[in-house]
């Protein structure tokens, strides 16, 4: 893989010095609803517990994922080459302006069936075991994304309950699924190989769980940068773009990244639920309580048109600010 040095704008060693740690919701407990809204208005980010998905789902996912990257290049690369809308394998490439990373990563549907061509390509004789470890592990982490959605809209006392998680439970929903391996990187220990570049998560939540090897980053409001411990067993939740533009930006998508110099390989999986690509994509009238809009009206299609020409560390939602951020 190819070495990253260290953007000269990036400072690795920032700390904040009022962090008071991630938000740890507890979702088996009647009063976590207002706990998960105010961890979105403050961090749009925290931690679950208690989450209903089952270690075993974690694991096998995690034993097929690691099987997926420890086959020789060209049969990875049957897979094909990933794009905003679709199946693909990469490799140090993200996204399609030129970001690159320390990195390879499994991108797919959340369709598994329409995939299966590919996957058999792929896995041969063993495609259904991965297919079904995929299968199995979305549908339980799809379901606990609703029930966080539904918690939020009963925190915010909004209805229906379901007005975030309908987007998900869409047949057209268009929902990304990805697997992440940051490979080990003893010599780099020093140099801060950037795995993953600073971002926000384009759809409405994004639901994180990795291996127990550290990496990812979260920016605060003052822009210092924290390390997130890892956590096998639990999950992190990211507010994405969609998600702050429906709460007026009550709630704020969270700027995050990977830092790769680890002598240990990272694994991580990530859903990303997102609308419909025809849904309008607007503050929900009933948050509005008389304020004005803070972003002009587009379509999910757009916002990943407009996107695709951008850099990872872009603030996408700027091309549809109202007034333009500084
Ligand atoms: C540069 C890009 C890669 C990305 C699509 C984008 O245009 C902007 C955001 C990136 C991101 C971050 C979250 C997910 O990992 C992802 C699949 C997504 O929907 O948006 C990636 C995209 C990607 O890797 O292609
Ligand atoms: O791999 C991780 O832990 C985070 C990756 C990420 O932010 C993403 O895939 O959007
Ligand atoms: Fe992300």
């Amino acid at each position: 893989m190819m070495l990253l040095s260290k953007p000269a704008s990036q400072h690795f060693s920032n700390i904040s010095t009022f962090f008071p740690g991630v938000p740890l919701i507890d979702l088996s407990k009647p009063d976590s609803k207002s706990h998960l809204v105010k961890a979105c208005e403050e961090f749009g980010f925290f931690k679950v517990i208690n989450h209903g998905v089952p270690i075993q789902f974690m694991a096998e996912l995690e034993s097929e994922a690691v099987k997926f990257f420890s086959l020789p290049l060209s049969d990875k690369q049957k897979a094909g080459l990933p794009n905003p809308f679709g199946f693909g394998y990469g490799n140090n490439k993200i996204g399609c302006a030129g970001d690159v990373g320390w990195i390879e990563y499994l991108l797919l549907t959340t369709d598994t069936h329409s995939d299966y061509q590919k996957f058999a390509s792929i896995f041969g004789e063993a495609a259904e075991k991965f297919r079904c470890a995929v299968n199995d592990y979305i549908s339980s982490v799809k379901k606990m994304a609703c029930q966080i959605l539904e918690m939020l809209a009963d925190g915010l006392k909004i209805q229906p309950r379901n007005v975030f998680s309908k987007l998900l439970m869409d047949e057209q929903s268009d929902s990304v699924f990805r697997l992440n391996h940051y490979p080990p990187c003893p010599e780099c220990e020093e140099s801060n190989l950037i795995g993953f570049g600073e971002h926000t998560d384009p759809q409405i939540i994004s639901v994180l769980r990795s291996n127990n090897t550290s990496g990812l980053q979260i920016s605060l409001k003052d822009g210092n940068w924290i390390s997130i411990p890892p956590d096998e067993n639990s999950f992190f939740i990211n507010v994405g773009d969609s998600l702050q533009v429906m709460t007026n930006g009550r709630f704020k998508s969270v700027r995050h990244r990977v830092v790769a110099n680890s002598p240990k390989s990272r694994l991580s999986m990530i859903y990303f639920g997102g609308p419909p690509l025809s849904e309008k994509i607007a503050p929900l009238p009933s948050l509005m309580k008389g304020e004005d809009s803070l972003y002009k009206e587009f379509t999910w299609f757009e916002y990943k048109k407009s996107a695709c020409n951008l850099r990872l560390a872009d603030n996408r939602l700027g091309l549809f600010e109202k007034i333009a951020a500084s």
